[in-house]
């Protein structure tokens, strides 16, 4: 089937969807057979004003689970693990349980509960007293072990940071150096992604940025600049930063199948329902969305505080797109930015 072009208006229509729904600013990048469509709208910096910018870096959330997961399945490329093997054989005497599979952690089938759930029940106050804090891996899986599981292994998938911690876990303890080097020795320099960087526990969104902006539980409330934060109660789960071209490059590299074998690639792409709308999926670290025009496609969705993230490719890696709000905690706002995705993938809706 022919594919159809990128819906640019349709793209522009949606950032400035998710700008009347509360977000300062948002961007959005494709990239496809016949270029790339690079759309700004709002500012990135509300105190100064300064526009938003495509070449600008910001937090990516949860498509950093797409980046461990990589890792991880290069590592079971390279034989150190097995995917279906327990946790506990690498980690011992970590989980309660030696039912829980590597495989359990990367499709959130392994029933740890997710502690960011208590910890964020009151939005901002739980920011504040995170923001500068340094978890370590330990303390994290201790407060996920600290609530009753979510279901027995592999029986239902009950979306969890926790797992993605552990996944950290594994990493570090197979390669035997922190996970930053991991990141940057087997993704960020191959595919030369020169504005993605793992950095915690510094605070700061080094060179061009856009800073975030989370809403408060009250409406009303005025904005609080989250720009600045560890993002250690998430690390592996959610504290890499990049930016849109780097994001294109990455999940398009993913499924042009540059980073993992043939097989794992197969493997990472074999999903499980994640709703009952039969349009949207899990596999290995990654989301399956399928649009409204039959278009399937892989990537990950992204929420920390200050920032709404979408990056995703098709099958083929020839059609990536990625797109971010500066602003969370407001649904409407990442629902509007989720509208890129139709108009960048399906082309234009039939009048
Ligand atoms: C869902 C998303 N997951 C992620 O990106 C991970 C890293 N983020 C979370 O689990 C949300 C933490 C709270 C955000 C806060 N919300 C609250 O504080 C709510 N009380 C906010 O919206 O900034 C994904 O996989 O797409």
């Amino acid at each position: 089937t022919e594919t159809p072009a990128p819906d640019v208006a349709g793209i522009t229509a949606a950032l400035n969807a998710a700008m009347a729904d509360g977000a300062p600013g948002a961007m959005a990048r494709f990239s496809g057979p016949d270029g790339v469509e690079s759309l700004t709208a709002g500012v990135r910096d509300r105190a100064t004003g300064a526009p938003m910018d495509i070449h600008a870096r910001f937090r990516i959330g949860s498509v950093s689970k797409t980046f461990s997961t990589v890792v991880l399945l290069q590592l079971v490329d390279e034989g150190r693990l097995v995917l279906d093997a327990p946790v506990n054989r690498y980690l011992p005497g970590l989980l309660p349980d030696d039912r829980i599979t590597v495989r359990h952690l990367l499709t959130h089938r392994s029933g740890l509960a997710d502690y960011t759930n208590a910890m964020f029940a009151d939005t901002v106050p739980g920011f504040e007293a995170v923001r500068n804090r340094v978890f370590t891996y330990q303390e994290l899986v201790d407060l996920s072990l600290a609530e009753p599981r979510t279901t027995e292994p592999g029986v239902s998938y009950r979306y969890s940071n926790a797992n993605f911690v552990v996944v950290g876990m594994l990493i570090e303890k197979l390669t035997g150096k922190p996970v930053d080097r991991a990141y940057e020795q087997r993704v960020f320099k191959p595919l030369k992604l020169r504005d993605t960087s793992y950095v915690h526990p510094d605070t700061r969104i080094k060179g061009l940025r856009v800073r975030g902006y989370l809403h408060p539980d009250a409406a009303g409330e005025p904005l609080v600049d989250s720009t600045e934060q560890t993002v250690s109660w998430a690390q592996s789960a959610g504290a890499v930063i990049s930016s849109p071209a780097d994001l294109n490059t990455f999940t398009s590299a993913l499924m042009r199948g540059r980073l993992l074998s043939p097989a794992m690639l197969e493997e990472m792409t074999t999903v499980t329902p994640t709703d009952t709308t039969n349009t949207r999926f899990y596999g290995l670290g990654l989301r399956r969305y399928d649009l409204s025009c039959g278009t399937r496609v892989y990537g990950h969705t992204g929420t920390v505080q200050g920032f709404y993230t979408y990056a995703f490719s098709t099958r083929d890696g020839r059609r990536s797109l990625s797109a971010v709000a500066n602003t969370s905690n407001h649904g409407a706002a990442n629902t509007a930015l989720g509208g890129t995705l139709e108009a960048a993938f399906c082309g234009p809706k039939p009048a």
